[in-house]
Parts: structure tokens; sequence; C-alpha cells
């Protein structure tokens, strides 16, 4: 007696897909979704699928099983597997295509991105509440009346049966969409695979398809990528989940004010994106000179943020004053509730700085200061309220780049690490808290690395072969690159002596007037001054000969393996030292950090994560073997708390942190 079938969700959420932990428990994976979707196709009743709030993966996959789809006028419908490591392996592969058109499908399930509906601007407004399912480039095929009518066929709705909608250049355009496809992925395999997946739905019939997307979806699940992808995931979300044991907290919302100082590069970023974040926010420069470049240059941000966004402008609403203003007064400070600073890194002006904040400041207003590397303790210091003063590190470009490297003090209180948290959170950041030391958790563990990269030059090395086989690992950008790109005069500390080997070379770059892309010219040469295509530079070459020469350093060929992992285990190696010392709470909290900060390619999970599948004892083995051919290099000493770990047998990573014998951190 029943006519319909209605599947929903609870909670105002219709399914966030399957259960992500469920794939790497060897229990659980015998369990496949696809026949059940087929099932569903196949019923002789209608089925229909209701959407409210989100439509995930194995989720839209049983949405797309169903004879009918409707959604709430906000939800949110994708195929994320990919991001996880994976491809919707419940038959969604096949079923989108035909639905939507290769196109589109192959946009959604290789990027994995989550759209919102687009509700056509003639739709009457009758019924706000439910409304046909409808996609962006989706035709007309998804809108569906929300009536069934009665005694209709439901053949023609079962997706499985319908054909591939065909495209007149098809050929041309998979092997365009391919290269596009590969270009993105820097080495992971999900997207390439999900193409394949697509690509058999316009070249076999469905079952046959279906066939494929298995094959494929079991190569990924065992790819070793997969796993890493997914420890991403529930890293991320686990750093995030900072609390107190006090619990305190304190709630940034649209009544509190922000005041960001200084209006150079990062001034400008940060600035962007308390605006993105709809937080009003007032721009503070010393200089009027200096606050009209800052104006500008804040400016011609957001209109490339608004034009990026569907009616952008007047949703960020930026030149109204009450959201965004521009000032040289001092006075105003008075008034805010958070303030960030980003003057330069130089600590007497900072601390001058915060002397001024601590006096003109309300006695409630939290101080943050934007530094890659000062001591917030000495900063703090200059101030009445050491306990508001904290460390928020962003990173450049502030306006795009995820990651806030949140730095207690010695007198932080939980509360202001609660408030940097709440506003990394409003940021759409990853707010990860990590303790003080020089270069905090992120630049400390960069040293090393950029220190071994210039050592590997002088031992016989070329930068575009060190940059190809760390960009070959899966880093979007290699050493030499992002020097070049950051500026050889930015200071990288890695260059200090302390009585151990130091490299001049990137000082003697400076001194040629090679100081990277701004001047044409740094470890590559570049098609002019401002350039961004760096070729290998004969000049540097012979440079590099002549200085081996003077130096009277024996030149030897160095592969790929020496020059990996020379590289990355220095860094994994600071890596331990930093957990050893309390300064971050876990390894995924380093993971975190490089993965949405520097660049770590996330399908190989962060370094420390890299590092438990290299295996730690591998990592010693070859740390041992450099060091000793390297006494001088204290970067490549292996870390005490690393030894300690493989005596004990070599624990998994979830397990290291309770092998330090003492507390790990003062919260
Ligand atoms: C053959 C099979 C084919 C099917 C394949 C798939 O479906 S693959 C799957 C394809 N689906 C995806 O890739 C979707 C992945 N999920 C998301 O994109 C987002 O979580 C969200 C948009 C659903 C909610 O965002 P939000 O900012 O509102 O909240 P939030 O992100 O903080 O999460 C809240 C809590 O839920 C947890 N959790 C969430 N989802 C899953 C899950 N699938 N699994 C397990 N757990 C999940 C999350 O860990 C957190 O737990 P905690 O820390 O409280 O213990």
């Amino acid at each position: 007696s029943v006519k319909a079938v209605m599947i929903c969700g609870e909670n105002g959420k219709f399914s966030a897909g399957a259960d992500i932990k469920g794939f790497s428990s060897p229990k659980r994976r015998g369990i496949a979704l696809g026949p059940i979707v087929s099932l569903i196709e196949r019923s002789e009743k209608p089925v229909v699928a209701a959407i409210e709030g989100v439509a995930l993966g194995g989720g839209l996959e049983v949405a797309l099983g169903c004879h009918y789809r409707i959604a709430h006028v906000k939800a949110r419908m994708g195929l994320p597997e990919v991001t996880i490591g994976l491809l919707p392996g419940a038959e969604g592969t096949q079923r989108l295509p035909r639905l939507v058109g290769v196109p589109a499908a192959l946009d959604m399930i290789t990027t994995g991105k989550v759209l919102c509906l687009v509700i056509p601007p003639a739709w009457p407004k009758t019924h706000e509440f439910l409304l046909p399912m409808y996609l962006p480039d989706v035709d007309a095929l998804f809108c569906n009346s929300i009536f069934l009518p009665p005694g209709q066929p439901l053949g023609p709705r079962r997706l499985s049966l319908k054909p591939v909608p065909k495209l007149p250049n098809m050929e041309a355009f998979l092997s365009e969409a391919l290269v596009k496809v590969k270009k993105q992925a820097h080495g992971c395999l999900a997207p390439e695979l999900c193409f394949q997946a697509v690509k058999a739905a316009t070249e076999q019939p469905f079952a046959d398809g279906v066939r494929r997307e298995q094959e494929l979806f079991n190569v990924l699940l065992t790819s070793g990528q997969a796993q890493a992808l997914q420890y991403a995931f529930f890293a991320e979300r686990a750093v995030q989940k900072w609390t107190t044991p006090s619990g305190a907290s304190w709630k940034i919302s649209d009544s509190v004010s922000l005041l960001s100082l200084g209006l150079g590069t990062m001034g400008r970023g940060i600035v962007t994106s308390l605006v993105k974040a709809k937080i009003p926010v007032v721009a503070l420069e010393q200089d009027l000179e200096y606050l009209n470049m800052g104006r500008k240059a804040v400016m011609f941000l957001l209109e490339r943020e608004a034009m990026k966004m569907e009616q952008g402008a007047q949703t960020l609403d930026f030149h109204n004053p009450a959201r965004l203003q521009f000032t040289v007064d001092f006075d105003v400070l008075r008034d805010v509730d958070l303030v960030i600073e980003a003057v330069f890194e130089n600590m007497a002006l900072k601390k001058e700085i915060f002397h001024k904040l601590s006096r003109i400041c309300k006695p409630g207003a939290f101080l943050c200061t934007n530094t890659s590397a000062l001591n917030i303790n000495e900063i703090a210091s200059a101030t009445s309220r050491p306990q508001q003063v904290i460390g928020t590190h962003f990173f450049s470009p502030a306006h795009v780049m995820k990651l806030l490297e949140i730095i207690y003090g010695h007198h932080t209180s939980p509360t202001t690490i609660a408030t940097a948290m709440q506003l990394a959170k409003v940021l759409k950041k990853v707010g990860v808290v990590v303790g003080n030391c020089f270069g905090f958790a992120g630049n400390r563990m960069m040293f090393p690395y950029a220190q071994q990269a210039v050592f590997l030059l002088e031992e016989g090395s070329r930068p575009e072969a060190v940059d190809q086989v760390i960009e070959d690992f899966g880093f979007r950008i290699g050493p030499f690159r992002m020097s070049d790109l950051a500026g050889l005069d930015v200071g990288t500390p890695a260059r200090q002596r302390h009585g151990h080997r130091y490299s001049p070379l990137p000082d003697l770059l400076c001194e040629n007037g090679r100081f990277g892309q701004k001047t044409g010219k740094g470890w590559y040469q570049y098609e002019k001054a401002g350039g961004r295509t760096a070729k290998p530079d004969p000049w540097l070459h012979s440079f590099l000969s002549q200085y081996r020469d003077t130096h009277r350093i024996k030149t030897r060929f160095i592969d790929q393996e020496e020059i990996l992992e020379r590289c990355l285990f220095s860094l994994i190696n600071e890596g331990f030292d930093i957990l050893a010392e309390g300064i971050a709470s876990g390894p995924e909290h380093l993971d975190v950090i490089y993965i949405n900060g520097y660049g770590w390619p996330k399908h190989r999970g962060g370094p420390m994560f890299y590092a438990s599948t290299v295996g730690l004892s591998r990592i010693l083995a070859k740390l041992q073997k450099y060091s000793e051919a390297h006494p001088d290099v204290p970067g490549l000493q292996p870390s005490a708390f690393l030894k300690k770990l493989v005596a004990m047998g070599n624990p998994p990573l979830k397990e290291w942190m309770s092998y330090l014998s003492r507390p790990n951190n003062k919260l």
C-alpha cells in the first residue's frame, strides 16, 4: 500500500557520507554501498531524496540512486571523496555524468568541491523550504516537479538507464581535462583516478563502468595516500578542538571591533581577511603616506576578492566606514576589543608599539602580534597586561593562506588563547596553538631544511636539482624557487653562525644584487625584474664552481635520495625536538601546520605522519649516517626523542607523546 518512499536525514542534515574512520578499519571493508544504491534505484515504488543541509559523498550517491531529488534552498552537495584520497565508489562516478553531463561531473568529482544550490531567478518563490535540486552548470534535467505525477513510469527516472550526454568534442575535451587534473594533483593519485572513472562512464555501459570504478577505488583504498589524507582530515579537526582546563572562551561576534596596526604586506592581507570575515575593522598606520599606500592596496585586494564572490561587493560592504576605516589617529585604540599588530619584524619597534598599546587600549583589549619568530615574552614585557598578549603568526598572503600559528607566552591567559583560536575560526583559518621559541614550530622546522638545501649546493648540487626533488615529492615549490619568490634579502635566520657550519651563499647572492624575482635574478634567472618564470642560470653555475674552488670544497654527484632525505629528515628531526620541548602538543599539530602553511603535500599526511610511514628506525639510521659525514651540522644530529621512540620499538604516531616523561606543555 506504500505509494512512495522518501529518504531524508535528521537534524537538518541529509548525510556527510560514509564514516571516514571505517575505511581504515579492516572489519568494515566488506560493506559496499553501491549495490544498495542500485537496489534503491530498482525499486518499483518511487523513491525521493529530500535533501537538507549537506549531502556529501555516499550521501549524495544515495540521492543519485533515488528517482527524484528535492532540496532545501540552503543545501550543499558534493562528492568530496577525492579530498580523502578516494573516489565516489558507490556508483557515483557513473550516475553523476548521466545526470549533469561530463564537464560538470568531472569538475565536481576531481576537485571534491561542495556546491550550493543556485535557484534560477525565474522560479516562483512559493515554497522556500523545499525546491527541486538545481546545481550550477546543470541543465533542466535536474529541475523536476516536486509533485510526483501519478502513474508516471519510473524507467526514465533511473539514472543508470540514461546515456551519458554526448559532447561534440568528447575526446579533445577529455584529453584537455586530464592535463588540467594532472597539473593540479602535484603527485596525488586520487584526482587522476577519479578522472579515469568518469572517462569509463563515457566509454562503457553502466555495469562495466561500475566495475572499473570498483577497481580504481580499490587501488586508491590501498594506496597509502588515502590513509594520509584521512589522517589529515581528522588531525585538522583535532588541533582546532583546543579547550582550556577552565573551559575559557571569548566569542568574536559582530559587536566586536578589531584593529590592525601596520599596512605593509602582512597588514594588508590581515585587514582583507578580517573584512572578508565581516568583522568591523579599523586599519591604523603611523604615517599618512603609508596609510594612503596601504589603503589603496587593501581596496585593490578587496575589489579582487569581491569579484570572486557572487554579489561580493555588497556582501563585503567594504566602502562602509562602519565596516572598514583607515586612520592615523591612535585615539581609536581606546575603543577596540582586539588589536593585531603587523609592523616590521623589529623587536625594539614592536616593544615601543606594545608599550603604547598597553597605555591607550581599554583594560580588556587583547593585543596580538603578527610575528614569524620574535620572542612573545619580550614583546609582552613592554606592556602592563602580558596575560592579554599573544602571537598570531599569519602566513603570506594572509587573506589566502589557511594557517594561523597562535603562540602563547609565559603569561598568556587561557582566555586570550581561546580568543585567538576563535579569531582563527571566524577567519575560516586553521588555528594551531604552539609555545614560544625562536621560529615557533613552523619556521623552526624550516630552518634546517633551508640550510640543508644550501649546503647541498656547496657540495655539488644545483638549485634546479634540489627544487625538482622537492617538487616531485609534492611540494608546490622547492626551497630555491621559494627563496627567489620571497626575496633573498628577507632574513632567514638559518644563516646565523653559532660556531656551526654556515653557508654565506645567500648573502653572496644578495651582494651581487640577486634578491630573487623582484630583481629578475636570484637562484635562477627571470625574464625581467618581477618575472615569474625561473630558468637555470649559467652565471650561478659558474659562480658555484668558483665558490667551491675558493673554499676547496670537493664536488660530488648528489643523488635524489640524499637531497630528499637531508632536506626532509632534518626538518622532521627538528619536529621531534619541538615535541620533546612541549612547543607543540602532538605530531598532528606539526602536520596541520605544515599542510596548511608550508605547502607540504597533504597526500603525504604532514612531516610527522610521513616519518611514521617511512619508519622511525630508518629516519634515525639515515640521520646518523649524515651527521657522521657532517659533524658540524647540528640539524643532522638525531633528536633524543626520536632515538627514544626507536628504542621503544617504533610505537604508532598516536602514542608518541605518551613516551615523554614530563607534561608536554604548560596548558
Ligand atoms: C564506497 C563508499 C563511498 C562513499 C564514500 C564516502 O562517502 S567518503 C566520505 C565523504 N564525505 C566527506 O568527505 C565529508 C567530510 N565531512 C565534512 O566535509 C564536514 O565534516 C561537514 C561539512 C560534514 C561538517 O562540517 P562542520 O564544520 O559542521 O563539522 P566538522 O567538520 O567539525 O565535523 C563534525 C564532526 O563530524 C566528523 N565527521 C564529519 N564527516 C565525517 C565522516 N564522513 N566520517 C566520519 N566523521 C565525520 C568530524 O570528524 C567531526 O568529529 P569530531 O571532531 O566532532 O569528533
